[in-house]
């Protein structure tokens, strides 16, 4: 089970369509995404962006209309080509567990595992339920097992086979808090120590930023950026992009000499002088100094604590207002004159 992870891609999407019908019918359009050993992939994206539908399409349960999916060299999905569900080395792992209920934890697991010879089967099961640390509930039936062991008896049941990819549907949602941030920690360890490439659909983007490898924006059918959670972050593509993981400023701005300019100061913008732009900044890149201090000038309205944090909102000069994310030391309070400027870490220019 312990493949080493790699920057080869195991599957590969080129620019999926899956038409389902309903309004305008297109649920996945022209979608792209790479999925690499060891490594977890957060898909987000908001309410009906197609997010079910395209782990449906990878594992076989959509045709596509057009693009393909090719896992390791082999199509699974393309023109004139689908491979059945079963034929494809692909685990799935939905939010309801869906084991089935007469049979035990074993049972469960060894059922993907048909093709093995006895001894190989028992091992290999074995082996699934220690990785998810469910040995010692190994002859339990579901119905005695909690919410969160019997997801665990659903990721090493989808393990098993030792599929190339791994899909994962919300598989934490129907639990509570506390558990579902131990139980999503173990899954993401087991996954990325078991060289399956995976691909989990969340809606919390704190989660995401926080626990997976890569991270791949859904919508209105289209991935609108992938990568790193750090290049996500700071380098959005778009607005609504920006907006996927967290809060954002965002100003309407047109390039002058190679700069783009906000109330809160001037950014580098690469594209063409007259373009028309937004300026994006994260409330981390918004520097709160004295008042009289170089920078725009600008007054606190609220300050409120949060943890480490504190979240300042400000009223600029012009009335705007706009957040500010600071240690919780800093010594602004409600009320006091401040002058702001931009982090450019935090600031990127992206075409309106
Ligand atoms: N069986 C279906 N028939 C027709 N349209 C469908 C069907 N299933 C989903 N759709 C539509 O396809 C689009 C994508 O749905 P999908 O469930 O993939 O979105 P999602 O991103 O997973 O949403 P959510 O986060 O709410 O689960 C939506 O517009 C939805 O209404």
């Amino acid at each position: 089970m312990n493949m080493m992870a790699n920057d080869t891609p195991r599957v590969v999407i080129t620019g999926a369509e899956v038409r389902l019908g309903g309004a305008d019918g297109v649920a996945v359009r022209g979608a792209d995404l790479s999925l690499r050993a060891g490594q977890v992939t957060a898909l987000l994206g908001p309410s009906g962006a197609g997010k079910s539908t395209l782990l449906r399409a990878i594992a076989g349960l959509e045709r596509l209309h057009a693009g393909e999916i090719v896992s390791d060299g082999n199509v699974w999905s393309g023109p004139g080509m689908h491979l059945a569900p079963e034929r494809r080395r692909c685990g799935v792992v939905f939010q309801d567990y869906a084991l089935f209920p007469h049979l035990t934890a074993i049972q469960n697991v060894a059922f993907g595992l048909r093709h093995l010879s006895g001894g190989e089967r028992r091992q290999r099961v074995m082996e699934s339920l220690e990785a998810v640390e469910l040995t010692h509930r190994a002859r339990a039936y579901p119905h005695e097992l909690s919410g969160g062991e019997q997801q665990r008896v659903a990721l090493a049941r989808a393990l098993a086979p030792e599929p190339a990819v791994m899909l994962l549907d919300e598989p934490f949602s129907g639990l509570d808090r506390r558990l579902r941030a131990d139980l999503s920690a173990m899954t993401l360890d087991v996954l990325r120590r078991s060289g399956t490439a995976s691909l989990i659909i969340t809606h919390d983007a704190e989660d995401a930023l926080a626990s997976a490898d890569e991270i791949a924006l859904m919508e209105r059918g289209s991935i609108i950026q992938s990568g790193t959670p750090d290049a996500l972050y700071l380098a959005p593509a778009s607005e609504s992009a920006a907006r996927m993981l967290g809060d954002v400023e965002a100003f309407a701005s047109r390039v002058d000499g190679g700069k783009a300019s906000t109330p809160l100061g001037v950014a580098a913008a690469p594209q063409p002088d007259g373009s028309a732009v937004t300026v994006l900044v994260r409330p981390e890149g918004i520097l709160v100094g004295a008042g009289g201090e170089a920078g725009a000038s600008a007054r606190i309205v609220s300050r409120r604590p949060a943890g480490p944090v504190v979240v300042l909102l400000i009223a600029l000069a012009s009335g705007e207002r706009v957040t500010a994310r600071a240690p919780v030391s800093h010594p602004a309070q409600a009320g006091d004159a401040v002058s702001l400027v931009l982090d450019p870490a935090f600031v990127s220019v992206v075409a309106r």
